[in-house]
């Protein structure tokens, strides 16, 4: 395409988020869309941002993300319609962006055990579909959380917050591969003449004539030299953390912060960089028995890894076909948790989950490299603490200040760590005890209420699930514009008013769905 000629859009970011938007607006042939992405071409090859560990690559975080595919409460989302006056984020319409953006594809997997409504899946490019092979602690699991936390198996892609599943995934299910967002709209849009890819193009700067944008500065990490593509209008998909962090490098953001490190301010925007969310877990440890797979064992038992690899290679089925997380519950604990501690978890909607409970084969702590584990692990799902995004360096390659506000609130340190200690104990029943003989983190000696909250706070993690700092709302007008200048858009994780309640790649690619339809409609753009 012509190097002169101002695209019509210009998105910054590959993701979920970017990708769909892109494939979306390219699909008028008049359009002519270009598309940057700081990291590689290569989904095979992804560089995630290792300071906080968001995906880097064509394709985003669907390229080193879990696979887990959910979509959670549907408050959510009639929440959402209300805060950002946009009703196209109500339930309902997401629903249809649920669905145009999926496909489910059936797989070999006994139907009894998968409690799954197909028909929230539409046509859409992006594969999901079941586990091929269940790891020896599954059923158990759900059969245990479904018991002692009286939860129903459901799945959690029909407008379900509440429940216990085993949960599907964005995967290929004919050869068990992923499914990102390149595969899927990536691939579709990537021949189109009117569409354009540049990876490893690092914007470093939103250029504004005034206060309209008009064009972003990158760096070609291949080659070293700073390009600008001027555009008409300009959309941001670079991630919850990645966007909030552009715009401020380009001097939209909070006034004093931009002053504070010598940017010249565009637009004093102070929601810009605020309300980051996030799912925040503290693990358990089990050394676990040799029935079940782990990781561990595909690397360091032979016969297991063999087993492994003629199965994956028999039917991609086995412990390489699958990721490493299956099962997971989703509740809400006893209101008296919360008494003296203010009304904002006793007052979500009741879809709305507390915790998540999971588990992982993957191993989480490096000190335990020698054993083969399991890692329970409790989240957060609904946190009233809220953290930011600032920065303290004009230079793009600095990381941004990145406060994520994990359990922040007294309510919040109490919920998780009721949930620490219920999980905990459900792993002494006789039912999963067996597959957990001997705890390892935090250890059979942590007992106290202090040594199980130092334990919490050693134990602690992101569950990478940025969302919400750069809000639809607050931040942003009902149609994704950046109050106060002309030509700028934010879509994906960071215009989230606020977090969904499972895994948010599905809504991620709904988010992107949705704004493309209204940047299309504001715009007259045919999308065909
Ligand atoms: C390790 C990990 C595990 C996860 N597991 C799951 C899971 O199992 N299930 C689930 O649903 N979700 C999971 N997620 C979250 C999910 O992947 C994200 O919510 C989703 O990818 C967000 O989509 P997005 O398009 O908003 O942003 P992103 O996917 O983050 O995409 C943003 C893109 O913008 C690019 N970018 C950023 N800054 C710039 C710049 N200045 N110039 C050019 N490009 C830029 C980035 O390189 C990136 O490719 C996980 C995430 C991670 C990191």
């Amino acid at each position: 395409a012509p190097q002169n000629r101002p695209a019509d859009y210009l998105i910054v970011g590959g993701g979920p988020s970017g990708l769909v938007v892109a494939e979306q607006l390219s699909r008028d042939p008049r359009k002519h869309v270009v598309l940057l992405e700081a990291g590689p071409d290569s989904s095979l090859d992804p560089l995630p941002a290792p300071e906080v560990w968001q995906g880097r690559a064509l394709g985003g975080g669907s390229v080193v993300n879990g696979m887990g595919y959910c979509r959670g409460a549907q408050s959510v989302f009639d929440e959402w319609a209300l805060l950002s006056g946009n009703e196209g984020l109500s339930w309902e319409s997401m629903f249809d962006a649920f669905k145009a953006t999926t496909h489910f594809q059936e797989d070999v997997h006994p139907a009894d055990q998968v409690a799954i409504n197909q028909s929230s899946f539409g046509d859409g490019p992006l594969e999901i579909t079941t586990q091929r092979f269940q790891l020896a602690l599954d059923r158990p699991f759900v059969d245990k959380l479904s018991s002692s936390l009286d939860l129903t198996e459901i799945d959690f892609v029909s407008g379900y917050g509440i429940g216990v599943t085993e949960q599907v995934d964005a995967i290929r299910a004919g050869n068990r591969t992923r499914s990102s967002a390149w595969t899927s709209f990536g691939w579709l849009a990537a021949n189109r003449p009117n569409f354009e890819v540049r990876h490893n193009a690092w914007a470093s700067k939103i250029e504004f004539t005034g206060k309209k944008a008009d064009g972003v500065t990158y760096n070609d990490t291949l080659t070293g030299s700073f390009n600008t593509i001027r555009a008409r209008e300009i959309v941001v998909a670079a991630g919850a953390i990645g966007s909030p962090h552009l715009l401020m490098l380009s001097g939209v953001g909070p006034a004093d912060q931009l002053e504070a490190v010598g940017i010249q301010v565009v637009q004093d925007s102070p929601q810009v960089g605020q309300n980051l969310l996030d799912h925040h877990y503290v693990q358990l440890v089990y050394e676990t028995i040799p029935e079940m797979g782990t990781t561990w064992q595909l690397e360091h038992n032979e016969t297991a890894a063999q087993e492994a690899e003629a199965e994956y290679a028999a039917n991609g089925g086995g412990l390489k076909g699958i990721p490493d997380g299956n099962v997971f519950a989703a509740f809400r604990i006893p209101d008296s948790v919360f008494d003296g501690l203010g009304d904002y978890h006793v007052s979500l909607p009741e879809d709305r989950p507390h915790i998540l409970h999971a588990y992982t084969t993957a191993p989480f702590r490096t000190e335990f490299a020698n054993y083969s584990t399991i890692s329970p692990f409790t989240a957060l799902v609904q946190p009233e603490g809220a953290g930011n995004i600032t920065i303290n360096s004009s230079d793009y390659r600095d990381m941004p200040v990145i406060n994520s506000a994990s359990w922040a609130t007294p309510a919040d340190r109490a919920a998780i760590t009721y949930a620490y200690k219920e999980y905990r104990s459900l792993f002494t029943s006789p039912e999963l005890s067996p597959y957990a003989p001997v705890e390892l983190f935090p250890g059979a000696n942590v007992t106290t209420d202090d040594e199980i909250w130092d334990a919490i706070q050693r134990g602690s993690g992101s569950f990478h699930h940025p969302m919400g700092s750069v809000a639809i709302g607050s931040a942003l007008d009902p149609n994704w514009r950046v109050h106060g200048v002309a030509g700028l858009r934010v879509v994906g994780t960071p215009a989230a008013p606020n977090l969904v309640t499972c895994h948010p790649q599905g809504t991620a690619y709904a988010l992107g769905y949705r704004a493309a339809m209204d940047i299309a409609a504001a715009d007259g753009v045919h999308i065909l």
